[in-house]
């Protein structure tokens, strides 16, 4: 009998798999070309994204899910996060973190994909800010690490391009305050500023994130004049689409191997 058992525990043993077996990520396969709109806070991320809308049929647009973060079972936790950071910027950024994934792995049957923001500017702009400001305690800050590098081991996040909405920070502090969002009455200029230089690090500086080709649009322009770089993206995007080469992401103005 116990030479039986040990023949049955021995033949289990040999049909595991081994330990560091590759496990697939979850969402591999499922997501197509993936664009991620970025920016500061009044950027024209949204707005941006508006102008996708005529592309419908083969684009899935998802703007970023403010309205569950102004409204989660009754609680506004993104007014919570600005006037009471201390307590709240932890839960609020383990909430975004959720939002964020379901937007990353949501399946669509349309060829792109675009979403404003991420998973990244949120571990790379706000969680690193709200750290730096010391509203982020040590703790918590390595709790949402961890759980940014799991989520990241286990969860295929699709992003093949990042069209970045550079703004500077005087200009988009009075778009901000003329559109008088009421949770972001009290958000000094020095938080912009300080967002705008953790955007420049991550997508211009290169000295955190993702090797993802940025595509940098000029987005100071007023409205009556940005139509040309929503264009220029507009290009871009379908261009890396048809013929799958590297994005040409730098305006006309600023490449050094312009072609005329
Ligand atoms: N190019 C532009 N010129 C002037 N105003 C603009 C421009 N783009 C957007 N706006 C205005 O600025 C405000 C912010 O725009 P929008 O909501 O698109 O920014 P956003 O980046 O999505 O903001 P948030 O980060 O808060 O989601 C809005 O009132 C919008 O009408
Ligand atoms: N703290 C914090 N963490 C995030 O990951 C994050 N993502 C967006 N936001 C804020 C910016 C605008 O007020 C508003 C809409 O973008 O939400 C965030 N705030």
């Amino acid at each position: 009998m116990q030479r039986l058992i040990i023949k049955r525990l021995l033949g289990t043993m040999t049909s595991l798999k081994p330990i560091n077996a590759a496990v697939p990520k979850y969402g591999v396969g499922t997501q197509p070309f993936t664009v991620l709109i970025e920016g500061n806070i009044g950027s024209g991320k949204t707005t941006f994204i508006k102008h996708f809308q005529k592309f419908e049929d083969k684009i899935c647009a998802m703007t970023e899910p403010v309205e569950k973060w102004r409204n989660f079972k009754g609680y506004n936790l993104l007014e919570l996060m600005y006037i009471d950071p201390d307590r709240w910027a932890m839960p609020f950024q383990s909430y975004v973190m959720l939002t964020m994934l379901e937007r990353h792995t949501k399946p669509t049957d349309k060829p792109i994909k675009i979403l404003e923001r991420s998973l990244y500017s949120a571990k790379y702009c706000f969680v690193e800010n709200l750290h730096k400001g010391g509203l982020i305690h040590d703790g918590m800050y390595e709790i949402l690490k961890e759980w940014y590098s799991y989520v990241e081991d286990i969860t295929h996040i699709q992003a093949d391009l990042i069209v970045y909405l550079r703004t500077t920070p005087e200009v988009v502090y009075e778009r901000i305050r003329k559109r008088a969002r009421s949770e972001e009455a009290c958000v000094p200029l020095e938080y912009i500023k300080q967002l705008h230089e953790l955007h420049e690090d991550w997508l211009i500086r290169k000295k955190v994130g993702c090797n993802i080709k940025v595509l940098e649009i000029e987005a100071d322009l007023d409205l009556s004049e940005i139509d040309r770089e929503y264009k220029r993206s507009e290009n871009v995007i379908t261009a890396s689409i048809q013929q799958q080469r590297p994005a040409v992401t730098a305006s006309p103005s600023k490449r050094s191997d312009f072609l005329g």
